[in-house]
């Protein structure tokens, strides 16, 4: 059986390369080769030169000419020696003379004819063929050229279009043949005859089409596309860096992705070996060791599987969307052949089309640089219409962009537009129009330009990779912002193993300095690029960075400052598409009108905005009382330690330890708020009472807590945390006595916070407990939180640990990223 190749001009490009084609041909093991070749790489367009210099009278050609020349006979003495390089250089300076008299005659004509021009051009492959011949009999392997033009015969079908007559090609295969029995035969590629024998060409890329309509003649056992990439990719690799080599692609899908730009065969290609099941294969001439893309009917997989259910992705730019809309097109025959005839009109190619049954629009996008006629067009076709109000508009909408997901077995799989919608919608891309044919290869969606590559990514992780990618801004590296950087540097490799999340810090700032990256910050040295490659931190300009990138579909801002402007920005960041992950207890405490307004926004957007670190740090006490809330429990009441500092102090205020001494380890253990007098105002713990009462749906201000403050009176008016501290020991006495008098009475201090749902209040206290309660029981800076609701209502559901430190923080913030990935798709 004959095995076919095509070798591109890029193949052929200098001497080495032909003779790494012909060792290529020489290692093929079939019992019968045939391979087409283009021209040397830029030679088809030197011949269009020669023949656009002629025709315009530039007498410049001749020189040009000569270039051709030197070219073929520079490679040709490289390549061949004795006979075979004499016939190859004498059959050169024919051909040479030859156009050199033909040129002339188009420069003297100011004019070439088609086929004056098919012939002057297809030299390239012919003198291509040659060489390539001689250096493969040159090893001692017999073999011919052969020039298309005696066998392939071709007609033309308008607009730069041929059809094979594969009949007479077959009779006039056979005959050449039957005169040349050898086993390995080099063709060109691009060229062939009419009928009556005059020199034409198969168009551009006519040398793909060559070998399959060669391949198909001869009922080859495979056609093998050598070119200069490893085969088809899932996605353009330079939108998406993920995107992978396709093993297999139906022939369907090959001609829907060609469709669509991607680097493949062009769909007149697939047609002549699609008929008798001949596959293709595409492979890299520079890189043999890869397997290729193999085009053929039924594509399985490397076990034997049927392959993925959307192959590829692919996107179309630079189009415009117009919407012809109006009450007067339900139900009237000859709306749609109206609307497009006029585009027909202009000569504009309509790329997709979309009518909802309601039938009160039609909307069909065209490119861009086509719309302004087009729409002129529809306005002066259906002027009357419009006067009328039968159409209520012919809308343009600019800079738009097409994605669509292509794959053959989309057809009868359910839930895949349903994933690619859901990818879509996470990464907060808007999709204008929709369409899918009931061929099912393809789903088509038309986007905003400037999210496309955005929506490539997001598409293409979540069916090809289940990768999910997450651009993550940290704003304040202080102790928790660094401490959380330090887990993502040590847990990044084995997310990315084991979850297949690719988490990216693409920026971190403080409050005066910022660093930026493109691909992600090298987490083991953020900290000296912050001092020496920072820029002055500029917030607006760091939410850009964050969220024009359109390399990361998603993107969240973890705001670990406790700062209240920074907070201030949430808002903006969901309503932008950016997820808002904090510890900070700025927003959900702050103006009842603000916290609901970004609520709702949250609620009714897909952006997530979670918190859980701002109450009980790492401890589940959110999601414990969303888990609650949502299935429909009642809470009565959460009653609680809330501040890991006060629960520390107040744990380890024993014997003869001063109250001073225990606050400043509290501070140095990490426990406190960046100002420890918000810890001991009590301000923290009625902060995390509002959040746990609004979260309870209560409506409360943090001035609706009555708070007692441990902060004395005379320390209130401390310009700064340091003078506070310095001051406090003055106080220690008074301290010791509050608690003797405790322990007088088998008690113990504590600070708490309530949130007495039934009541709609809260309050903030410093309470005495007896020995052996519960609260009574803490160590370290253990919070302990107890929920008493319809469902436990005996008994409280309680939990209880550390409820402060950079280390429980910093995770309760991590594992909050976590629940943000598994929501945006992640595996959970
Ligand atoms: N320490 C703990 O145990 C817990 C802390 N939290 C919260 O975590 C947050 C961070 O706390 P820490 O790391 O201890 O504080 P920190 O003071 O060590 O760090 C805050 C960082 O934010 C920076 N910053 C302040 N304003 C900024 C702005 N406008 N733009 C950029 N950066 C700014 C500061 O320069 C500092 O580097 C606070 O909201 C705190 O309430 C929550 C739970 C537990
Ligand atoms: N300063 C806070 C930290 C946690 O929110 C505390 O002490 O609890
Ligand atoms: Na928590």
């Amino acid at each position: 059986m004959w095995s076919v190749h095509k070798f591109g001009g890029t193949c052929m490009g200098t001497s080495q390369r032909i003779q790494n084609v012909a060792d290529i041909v020489l290692r093929d093991p079939s019992e019968r080769k045939l391979v087409v070749v283009s021209a040397m790489s830029k030679v088809t367009d030197m011949m269009y030169n020669l023949v656009n210099k002629a025709q315009s009278r530039d007498d410049s050609y001749i020189t040009a000419l000569d270039e051709v020349f030197e070219k073929h006979m520079r490679t040709a003495k490289d390549l061949l020696a004795g006979d075979d390089l004499a016939r190859v250089l004498s059959q050169l300076h024919a051909d040479i003379s030859n156009l050199k008299a033909m040129l002339r005659a188009i420069y003297i004509a100011g004019h070439a004819t088609e086929s004056f021009s098919d012939f002057v051009v297809g030299h390239g492959e012919l003198w291509s063929a040659q060489m390539l011949s001689c250096a493969i009999k040159k090893t001692g392997t017999p073999c011919s050229w052969m020039d298309t033009r005696e066998v392939l015969v071709v007609n033309p079908s308008g607009s730069n279009q041929v059809d094979p007559d594969y009949l007479e090609s077959e009779k006039r295969l056979e005959k050449w043949f039957a005169r040349r029995p050898v086993e390995t035969i080099i063709a060109t590629g691009f060229i062939a005859s009419t009928p009556d024998n005059i020199p034409t060409t198969l168009k551009r890329d006519g040398s793909d089409f060559s070998a399959a309509i060669i391949g198909s003649l001869v009922k080859a056992r495979q056609v093998t596309i050598w070119t200069d990439v490893d085969g088809v990719f899932s996605a353009d690799p330079r939108k998406v860096s993920e995107a992978v080599i396709l093993s297999t692609l139906s022939y369907q899908e090959a001609w829907e992705m060609s469709y669509f730009g991607a680097n493949v065969l062009h769909p007149r290609t697939i047609i002549p070996v699609m008929k008798y099941n001949i596959p293709i294969v595409i492979r890299n001439i520079f890189n043999t060791s890869a397997p290729g893309t193999m085009i053929c009917q039924q594509p399985v997989n490397e076990n034997g599987d049927l392959d993925a259910c959307v192959k590829a992705f692919a996107t179309i730019d630079k189009l415009a969307l117009v919407n012809v809309e109006g009450t007067g097109m339900a139900g009237v025959p000859g709306t749609a052949s109206a609307i497009f005839g006029a585009v027909k009109d202009v000569g504009a190619n309509v790329i997709m089309i979309s009518q909802a049954s309601s039938e009160h629009s039609v909307c069909f996008a065209v490119p861009e640089k086509e719309v302004a006629s087009v729409s002129a067009a529809l306005h002066a076709r259906f002027r009357e219409a419009l006067a009328a109000g039968r159409l209520s508009k012919v809308e343009v909408i600019h800079n738009c962009s097409i994605l669509a997901a292509v794959g053959l077995r989309m057809a009868s799989t359910p839930g895949v537009s349903a994933t690619l919608f859901d990818a879509l919608a996470k990464a907060n891309i808007n999709v204008r129009a929709i369409a899918q044919g009931c061929s099912e290869y393809n789903i088509t969606v038309v986007l905003k330009q400037e999210d496309c590559v955005r929506a490539l990514r997001a598409a293409h992780s979540r069916f090809f990779l289940s990768k999910t990618t997450l651009a993550v801004g940290i704003v304040g590296p202080g102790l928790i912002g660094r401490t959380l950087l330090n887990q993502l540097k040590d847990q990044a490799a084995v997310l990315k193993e084991n979850m297949n999340i690719d988490l990216r810090v693409m920026g971190i700032t403080g409050s005066r300095t910022m660093l930026l990256s493109d691909i992600g910050i090298d987490l083991t040295q953020w900290k000296e690029k912050l001092q020496t490659e920072a820029e002055p931190a500029n917030l607006d300009k760091f939410i850009r960075h964050l969220s024009e990138n359109p390399f990361f579909p998603n993107r969240v801002l973890v705001d670990c400052t406790a700062d209240t402007s920074v907070a201030s920005h949430y808002y903006d960041w969901l309503k932008k598409g950016i997820h808002v992950i904090t510890p900070n207890k700025k927003a959900n405490s702050g103006p009842l009108e603000r916290y609901l307004k970004l609520r709702t926004l949250q609620r009714a957007s897909y952006t997530h905005y979670f918190y859980e670190a701002t109450v009980g740090a790492g401890l589940p006490i959110i999601s414990t009382l969303r888990g609650l809330l949502e299935t429909g429990d009642k809470i009565l009441r959460i009653e609680g330690i809330f501040s890991g500092t006060l629960s520390y102090i107040f744990n380890n205020f024993e014997g003869a330890r001063t109250f001073s001494d225990v606050v400043a380890e509290a501070k140095e253990a990490g426990y406190t708020e960046p100002d420890p007098r918000d810890d001991l105002s009590g301000t923290d713990v009625a902060r995390k009472v509002i959040i746990l009462a609004r979260e309870s749906g209560l409506r409360l201000e943090l001035s609706d807590i009555p708070v007692r403050s441990l902060v004395p009176e005379a320390l209130r008016s401390c310009t700064s945390a340091d003078e506070y501290l310095q001051k406090l020991p003055s106080f220690d006495q008074d301290w010791a006595r509050e608690r003797n008098d405790a322990e007088a009475a088998g008690e113990v201090l504590r600070y708490v916070g309530v949130v007495d749902v039934v009541n709609k209040k809260g309050q903030v206290e410093l309470r005495r407990y007896k020995r052996d309660h519960p609260f009574a029981q803490l160590s370290g800076s253990d919070n302990i939180i107890a929920f008493t609701t319809s469902r436990y209502k005996e008994q409280p559901l309680i939990v209880r640990g550390p409820g402060a430190g950079a280390e429980v923080t910093a995770g309760g913030v991590f594992s909050d990223i976590l629940r943000l990935a598994s929501y945006l798709g992640a595996p959970s």
